[in-house]
């Protein structure tokens, strides 16, 4: 676990960057640190790894004081990931992932084999390894600034805006692949953004800060969504917060209808949904298991205003419009 303990970080000359931070960044779990410009992300994150000491106050890695520590030990336990992705523009993308494992004591042959597991891991194949920066595009880049950061199999990753620099559809893919990584490894990670629906999607700890460098929040994505300390929160979490916590709630607790109250839907040999009688298209389908949000929006798009819900089989279940969702909500807040 990595804890700020009343941390204050005032810049001779400027203003105080951090004020009073105190924030626990649950050991291997994503904690991303959020806020408007200039709220004191950046200079939060960095005093994780030392690059910036604090002016009063503790940031702790296990309970130790990262200030009584060996600082190259410290940078050897704690990846570290910025914007643009930082790398060595003379080296290949090969050397440029195998470096610091070489650093540490393993052989060329071996780091080298190693640099090649992981570009495969972050997704770029071995076509790419004998590359140079730039020549790859900013989010291969991206991708090698990341395999460079796990060279060292480090516990601990701090990544200051890792994906801002690249386009939206880039970033999505990013984003999935940052998710099943991290679900594979496990690492304590803190991530500095300025973009909400980014740390909602990546984060299991979302911290958001306001001007001035005072944390304003910190909870889960859901909590923060659903129950927002205050106006700056609230709107800072975006208006459309209620519809988007629905997807933090899945469709199991979701009553449907019988098949037969929904007389437009075709249904094929089998009993599986085959499109709409009236309006065309494909039926939506979903699952228990799938996202109440995602129901809603099936809901919505299909022409019967229906959405119908099938088995493991395939086979229709039964069905609900977008008023059975409506209700469904209504009487779950009653009973909360
Ligand atoms: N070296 C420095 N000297 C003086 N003031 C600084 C220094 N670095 C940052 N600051 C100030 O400290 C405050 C916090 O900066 P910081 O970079 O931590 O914010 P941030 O939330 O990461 O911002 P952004 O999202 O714009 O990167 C800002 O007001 C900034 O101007």
């Amino acid at each position: 676990m990595i804890t700020f303990d009343d941390v204050v970080k005032v810049y001779p000359g400027g203003g105080t960057a951090v004020d009073h931070l105190s924030l626990e960044l649950p050991t291997g779990r994503t904690t991303v640190l959020v806020g408007p410009s200039g709220c004191g992300k950046t200079t939060s994150l960095r005093m994780i790894n030392r690059m910036i000491s604090p002016t009063s106050g503790r940031v702790l890695i296990d309970g130790q004081d990262v200030a009584g520590e060996d600082e190259a030990l410290l940078r050897r336990r704690i990846g570290y990931v910025i914007q643009h992705a930082g790398l060595f523009p003379h080296r290949t993308v090969l050397d440029n992932v195998a470096t610091v494992p070489m650093l540490l004591g393993r052989t060329r042959r071996q780091a080298r084999t190693d640099a090649l597991g992981l570009l495969e891991r972050v997704g770029l194949s071995a076509d790419f390894a004998k590359r140079y920066p730039a020549q790859l595009s900013g989010g291969q880049q991206q991708r090698v600034g990341v395999a460079r950061a796990l060279a060292a199999d480090p516990p601990i990753m701090v990544m200051d805006e890792p994906f801002s620099a690249v386009d939206p559809i880039v970033r999505e893919g990013l984003h999935r692949e940052f998710l099943r990584l991290q679900q594979d490894l496990g690492k304590t990670i803190a991530m500095v953004t300025h973009d909400i629906d980014e740390a909602i999607k990546l984060g299991d700890v979302v911290a958001i800060f306001r001007q001035g460098g005072v944390l304003a929040q910190v909870g889960t994505p859901r909590e923060l969504l659903e129950q927002p300390a205050d106006e700056f929160v609230a709107e800072f979490v975006g208006r459309d917060r209620g519809l988007r916590s629905l997807s933090f709630d899945t469709a199991a607790g979701l009553p449907v209808r019988p098949v037969s109250e929904a007389p437009d839907l075709l249904l094929d040999d089998a009993g599986r949904p085959a499109g709409w009688r009236t309006g065309g298209g494909a039926a939506g389908t979903f699952t228990s298991a799938d996202s109440l949000r995602l129901v809603t929006d099936l809901t919505i798009t299909s022409p019967a205003g229906m959405a119908v819900r099938v088995g493991p089989d395939g086979k229709a279940e039964g069905v609900v419009s977008h008023h059975d969702i409506a209700d469904h909500l209504v009487r779950r807040r009653e009973t909360k």
